[in-house]
């Protein structure tokens, strides 16, 4: 385990309200579809997925693939939710749609320049249960964790500078699950 830098709270919230949570996400999200064109280039996303910011916030990684939408009522229920119990603040989330086992996302540390250098991310994941693999940059140290219904992950600033993360596919049949990664992005350069 990367120590404290890696917390995880199985059943934050309760199974009957995830059903909820997972159905309303899975209707409500309106799902764009999963190509993209990237610099001229067609280009598939193994999973869906959208990105909700306050306004003005600009996050370089969603303007080279994706539309900033509002937040609906459900995700700033959810939100405010984790801000009371973390006593942080959140300003966009990356909500991903893994549709079945074949859905993954590869190896990646979430320290784009926008969050800052120490970036808080709270991590809510809905409906089936995924390996979450994390690995050390500079090591061989590597494992993983299961992220079920309902789980809260936080991820520590010193988490994105020392260790890459995944959620691999899955060889097993595997069910819908729904992932959201609330984070802070600081406010760019003024413009104008
Ligand atoms: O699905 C997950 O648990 C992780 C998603 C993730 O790493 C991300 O959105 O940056
Ligand atoms: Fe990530």
């Amino acid at each position: 385990m990367p120590g404290s830098a890696l917390s995880l709270i199985a059943g934050f919230y309760p199974a009957a309200q995830c059903r909820q949570i997972y159905q309303r996400l899975v209707t409500e999200q309106n799902w764009p579809d999963n190509h993209y064109l990237v610099a001229g280039r067609q280009f598939t996303l193994p999973r869906l997925q959208t990105w909700h910011a306050d306004p003005g916030i600009v996050y370089s990684y969603s303007n080279n693939l994706l539309e900033t939408r509002p937040w609906s009522p459900l995700l700033t229920e959810l939100r405010q939710q984790l801000e009371d119990y973390l006593q942080a603040g959140f300003n966009a989330v990356l909500v991903n749609y893994y549709r079945d086992g074949d859905d993954y996302v590869g190896w990646h540390a979430d320290d784009e320049p926008e969050l800052g250098p120490q970036p808080l991310i709270a991590s809510l994941s809905f409906g089936a249960s995924r390996q979450f693999a994390y690995r050390q940059k500079k090591s061989a140290r590597h494992g993983s964790l299961l992220l079920s219904d309902g789980s809260l992950l936080v991820m520590q600033p010193e988490f994105q500078h020392h260790w890459l993360h995944s959620v691999p596919g899955s060889a097993e049949p595997v069910g819908g699950r729904i992932n959201l990664t609330f984070r802070k992005v600081l406010p760019g350069p003024a413009t104008g």
